[in-house]
């Protein structure tokens, strides 16, 4: 039977307006259009679409010389699509990625089979490299380019079944893939990470790998091996890394990490005693370890932006957009005003 259509392509109504916010309904649409092939397909007609070119997002250039992502509704790209010779089923490899405060549902799209300059000049933008566009954008646009990429590269390395081999079908949304010879369904996935600001009460522990940009350090951090707890992971890592037995672990905040592949990183804070904080670094994983103080740590939060080539030597850490600057910001505030904040 067919469904009503008004219920297919926005947010339901909630029937019990006052106690049901519009975040609410948006979840539940979002929930509802996971499981349900054609509310999906309905919503993408009216929804907006963020293209990608083999994982590089589209962005625009404002007048201000600010760069914003470029989302267009499935009307204004099936034209587009068809002026570049791609038949119609391109579009329904659209992948859902939420549903804005507008109540419209919002779609990614890997346009990669098709020319990259011929699109950017038919929809006036230019793809961009995440590591590149991450940076550039503002706010949530950050974060919502990630995940965007992070659902089209999964799909596009889980084509196939792991145990049988077999091709994988993916459902509208996808929100995951169905190997119907073994019944298995995969589910997108990202890899645990434990990210870690260690103080001595008065300092703070910043470590650099060999790859990282000249003068850059940030917080210690370690993928999650399988069985671990959280704290377990943290302990471990700080130990490998540094030689150090860490305590006082407390929770601060977590992100989806898109590089190099989609981790979720968990941050935390954690503290040595002063008596036991000399380091002993593994030089197979960090080129440095050492402690910085708030005065160090106050300088290196006022670079802004990633020294020159010829420019002075001068330490930076990770942008706002890293949750390691959330960690590193909040403990020199700690530092600054005591707990109570300022
Ligand atoms: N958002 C942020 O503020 C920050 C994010 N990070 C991210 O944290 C991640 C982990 O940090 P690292 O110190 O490099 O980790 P790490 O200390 O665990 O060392 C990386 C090594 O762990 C092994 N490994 C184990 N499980 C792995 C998995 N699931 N995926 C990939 N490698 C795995 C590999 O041998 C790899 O070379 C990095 O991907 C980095 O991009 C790191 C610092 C700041
Ligand atoms: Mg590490």
């Amino acid at each position: 039977m067919l469904r009503p259509l008004r219920i297919l392509l926005s947010p339901p109504k909630c029937p019990l307006t006052r106690c049901c916010s519009g975040y609410v309904s948006r979840m539940r649409f979002v929930n509802r259009l996971q499981e349900d092939d054609d509310a999906c397909a309905a919503a993408l007609q009216n929804g907006r679409i963020f293209l990608f070119h083999s994982l590089s997002p589209l962005l625009q250039r404002t007048n201000r010389g600010t760069f914003r992502t470029s989302a267009l509704t499935a009307s204004d790209l099936q034209p587009i699509l068809k002026n570049l010779g791609s038949d119609g089923s391109l579009l329904k490899e659209s992948v859902l990625i939420g549903c804005s405060e507008q109540n419209q549902a919002e779609f990614c799209l890997d346009v990669g089979q098709l020319d990259q300059a011929a699109v950017e000049e038919q929809c006036g933008g230019t793809f961009v490299d995440l590591r590149k566009a991450f940076f550039l954008l503002k706010g949530a646009e950050a974060p919502l380019v990630a995940k965007g990429q992070a659902l089209l590269r999964w799909h596009q390395t889980n084509r196939f079944c792991s145990a049988t081999g077999q091709p994988t079908q993916r459902n509208q949304a996808g929100s995951h893939r169905f190997c119907s010879s073994s019944s298995t369904t995969y589910y997108p996935q990202m890899s645990p990470v434990v990210i870690v600001l260690v103080s001595d009460g008065t300092r703070c522990l910043l470590g650099r790998q060999a790859s990282f940009p000249r003068g850059l350090y940030s917080a210690l951090a370690g993928f999650c091996n399988m069985g671990e707890t959280l704290e377990e992971a943290l302990r471990r890592e700080v130990a490998e890394e540094v030689g150090l037995e860490v305590q006082n672990i407390s929770y601060s905040s977590s992100q989806h990490w898109p590089f190099p592949h989609s981790s979720f990183m968990v941050a935390c804070h954690a503290s040595v005693s002063p008596t036991h904080s000399q380091v002993d670094v593994d030089h197979s994983e960090l080129e440095e370890a050492r402690w910085f103080s708030l005065d160090e740590i106050t300088c290196a939060l006022q670079v802004k932006a990633p020294p020159r080539r010829g420019d002075p030597p001068v330490i930076w850490l990770p942008p706002p957009h890293a949750v390691a600057n959330r960690l590193i910001t909040e403990w020199a505030d700690l530092q600054r005003h005591g707990k109570d904040g300022p």
